[in-house]
Formats: structure tokens, sequence, C-alpha cells
């Protein structure tokens, strides 16, 4: 990590919060469910997508969860995205039924790479930024592109010196 980050701003959320907003995801999921109102499948965007995709399988009852994995980052630098793990392509085929979930889009690059595997699928983020936007059918929460998200479990709890100083 450079001492400079090259964000301007940062979107710090909590464990409390990232329930709170996946579950807000799930509820609005539930509105554009497939005709028959059942999702076939999970795909989980590892690593970020699998909590958010855990509290969204379970808000909707879907006992089907795969994984896709897709390496883009390395910190804050972005390389070029990989498919590192496929789901299972019999299970998924072209998508049709299926919800992908991942925590957030910023670019759009690692949901380009998925959504050509699986172009009939459902693509839910819980936050998103305005380059990736397009990217997704379904999001909670719109940050500006010049912020960087922080996770929960990239985070933890710290003594911070009061305002006034001593
Ligand atoms: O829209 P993009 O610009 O492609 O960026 C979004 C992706 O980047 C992060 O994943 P990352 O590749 O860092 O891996 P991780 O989920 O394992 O942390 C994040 O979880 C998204 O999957
Ligand atoms: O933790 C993260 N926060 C972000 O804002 C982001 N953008 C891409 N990848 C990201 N990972
Ligand atoms: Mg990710």
């Amino acid at each position: 990590m450079t001492d400079r980050l090259p964000h301007e701003k940062g979107f710090h959320v909590s464990w409390d919060q990232l329930h709170r907003d996946a579950r807000a995801l799930a509820w609005r999921l539930q509105d554009v469910a497939p005709a028959g109102g059942e999702w076939r499948a999970v795909i989980a965007i590892t690593r970020g997508g699998m909590a958010p995709a855990m509290i969204v399988a379970r808000e909707l009852d879907i006992r089907t969860v795969d994984t896709i994995s897709v390496k883009s980052y390395n910190h804050q630098t972005q390389s070029e995205a990989q498919v590192i793990k496929s789901p299972d392509m019999d299970l998924v085929g072209d998508g049709e039924g299926v919800l992908i979930v991942d925590d957030l889009v910023d670019t759009g690059r690692t949901l380009k790479v998925v959504r050509e595997r699986m172009p009939k699928a459902h693509v839910a983020t819980v936050y998103a930024k305005p380059m990736g936007r397009d990217m997704v059918d379904t999001f909670v929460t719109e940050v500006s592109q010049d912020t960087w998200i922080f996770f929960p479990w990239d985070m933890a709890l710290q003594y911070v010196e009061p305002y006034r100083g001593a």
C-alpha cells in the first residue's frame, strides 16, 4: 500500500452496514426475480462477493451457490481481469435464472469477463461506481468514482486521537 492513495475519498463499511445493505439488495432482487419467482442459483464473485452472496442467498432461500474467481486488483492497482476458477457450467448454462453477486462494481472490467461467460444472468452488486454502473442490473448504493470503498474484512477497530488533542 502506498502512502498516498490514488483515491480522494474513503467510504468505510462496517459489518453491520454491509449486512443491512446486502439485505436491501436481496429485497430489491425479490422484485425482479425470474418468471416463477425463483432464482436457480447464486454465483458469488470471489472473494468480495462471497459475504453479500451468502446474505442474499439466505434472504431469498436459494440453496444452490457456486463461485467464479476473478482477480483484477493488487491492493488498489488494477491489472487485467483473469478468471482463476469457473462455476459449474452445466449448472449455469447461459445464465438464465442465475443471480451473480459481487460486493461492488468499479470500472466494470470484472463484470465484463463474467457477463461474457453468463450473458443471460442477472448481475447484482451492493455498491457501484459510475464507470461500471451499466454493467450491473441491480445495486443498492452508488459512490463517486474517486471513492475507495473499504470493506470490513480489510479493516480493524483501532484507537483514534480526540479531535482537539491532548
Ligand atoms: O469493476 P472492477 O474495476 O473490475 O472492480 C471490482 C472488483 O474488484 C474487487 O475485486 P478484486 O479483484 O480486488 O478481488 P477480491 O474480491 O478477491 O478482493 C471487487 O471485489 C470487485 O470484484
Ligand atoms: O476494496 C475495494 N474497494 C474499492 O473501492 C474497489 N474498487 C475496485 N476494487 C475495490 N476493492
Ligand atoms: Mg472482487
